[in-house]
């Protein structure tokens, strides 16, 4: 049995979990390929780190496009992460060349999937990548294969392993923000530059590949993109007590309610989901992708959406297909579509959560009543805290509103001398299954 030989870049969390996996399940790997994975070239930055696995017989390049370009390889595997650089000129010359390609890389389909996908489509080179949404969960698969019959209504869900594991842990353990990232990080589930992470970005590129695949390409520029930054333990603290949780969600929606028919709404945001919704129950670093549609219904998968061993079994999952010959190209039989922009938010009506940090003295609440008064924002109910360092917390939660009409009295409120901080506006998110 001829091995299918991997040339490998990117020796760090997910590189060397994909040796580990093809060492330890060499086994059952070949028995289920038909035939043995085997890495046989590598390239990373550092030629002589201890990476905790033996890398001897193993060719060393001194950059990924020689790694791309060598002759003794079936498979290129790129594991080095960002849109551009090294691990585009990677990819590229690998698929100019009718090179199959594997890659983790979020950042580099979401951006460019569309150009990739035309040149492995012309070259004839599948290129695969599982690992780019939630980790270890089959998410490309459950939407292009799996749900491949199927017109979706929405896609979407937590997709960011690291976001979910510190709203987890600033919530159960009450420990701040930075303390957590830095936990994720020694974890190796945040992304080398954590800003990725946290303001929203990595959920942007997931969300991004699984609206392309399920509807068609998004103008990544048009996605509206907010992160976890602005959350704080108080508004951790109004979710358990008004019956939700907060959770980074990346969702679309194809053709939302009063839309003109081919609209897509899509945003990425951290939400108030009820306490009650399967989601919520999404604890520390599971991901779970949602999908509603017409025929299969709502569907929810979980799992592990980052770290080492999911990652690498989802990397390894695409090498055993293509071992098989099972690629498929990204979008079928189709060809690439053109992308759309993402639908204005505007008109788009929601529930909120405005958390507001005030003086507490009289007339306060008449100030506040009428700025939402003013902006057609109709309240539903109001909680008061008392804040440590004096003054007050208020949750308002209104009924549904024009997004418009919440920010525009968000700037309005946060401009009366009465209001200390910055106000904070959270979508209530009662969709997801
Ligand atoms: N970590 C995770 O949980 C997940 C990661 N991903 C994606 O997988 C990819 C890899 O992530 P991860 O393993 O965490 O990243 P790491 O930062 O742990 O590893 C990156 C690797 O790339 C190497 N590298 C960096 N620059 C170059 C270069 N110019 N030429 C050659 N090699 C280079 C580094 O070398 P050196 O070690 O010498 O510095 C390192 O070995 C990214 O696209 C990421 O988004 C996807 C899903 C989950
Ligand atoms: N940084 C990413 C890795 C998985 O894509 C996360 O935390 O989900």
């Amino acid at each position: 049995m001829k091995p299918l030989r991997i040339g490998l870049a990117g020796l760090g969390t997910v590189g060397i979990g994909v040796i580990r996996l093809l060492r330890e399940n060499a086994e059952t790997i070949t028995a289920r390929a038909g035939r043995p994975i085997e890495v046989v070239a590598v390239t990373a930055r550092n030629r002589t780190k201890d990476r905790g696995v033996d890398l001897s017989g193993l060719r060393w390049h001194d950059d990924a496009v020689s790694v791309a370009q060598d002759t003794g390889i079936d498979v290129a595997v790129e594991l080095i992460g960002g849109a551009e650089g090294p691990a585009q000129d990677m990819v590229v010359t690998a698929l100019e060349r009718g090179l199959p390609v594997v890659t983790a890389n979020k950042a580099l389909v979401a951006l460019h999937g569309g150009r990739l996908s035309r040149l492995s489509a012309d070259r004839n080179a599948p290129l695969l990548f599982e690992a780019a949404v939630a980790g270890g969960i089959p998410a490309i698969k459950l939407v292009r294969e799996g749900l491949a019959a199927d017109r979706l209504e929405s896609v979407g869900g937590i997709l960011n392993g690291t976001c979910n594991y510190i709203l987890t842990e600033m919530r159960t353990s009450g420990r701040d923000f930075e303390e957590v990232l830095a936990e994720a990080q020694a974890r190796g589930y945040a992304e080398a530059e954590p800003s990725t992470d946290v303001d929203g970005w990595d959920t942007a590129h997931k969300l991004a590949i699984l609206a392309g695949l399920a509807f068609r390409p998004l103008h990544f520029d048009s996605l509206p993109v907010h992160g976890i930054r602005d959350i704080t333990a108080q508004d951790l603290k109004f979710a358990k007590e008004l019956g939700y949780s907060i959770k980074l969600l990346g969702l679309s929606r194809q053709n939302p309610d009063g839309a003109p028919d081919g609209t897509i709404e899509a945003w990425v945001r951290p939400c108030m989901v009820p306490a009650k919704a399967p989601i919520a129950a999404v604890e520390g670093v599971f991901n779970a992708v949602s999908t509603l549609g017409r025929f299969s219904g709502p569907m929810t998968i979980s799992g592990r959406g980052a770290g080492e061993g999911p990652t690498a079994s989802a990397v390894v999952a695409d090498l055993i297909d293509l071992a098989r010959g099972n690629a498929i190209p990204v979008w079928g039989r189709q060809d690439v579509p053109a992308p759309v922009a993402c639908a204005d938010l505007a008109e788009l009506k929601s529930a909120f959560y405005l958390r507001l940090d005030v003086q507490d003295r009289p007339g306060v609440m008449a100030d506040l009543t009428s700025v939402l008064r003013d902006n057609d924002v109709s309240v539903h109910f109001v909680s008061q805290h008392d804040a440590a360092t004096g003054g007050a917390h208020l949750a308002i939660v209104t009924h549904q509103v024009p997004e418009k009409a919440i920010h525009a009295a968000a700037t309005a409120l946060a401009a009366l001398p009465v209001v200390t901080g910055k106000p904070l506006v959270l979508k209530i998110e009662d969709l997801v299954p």
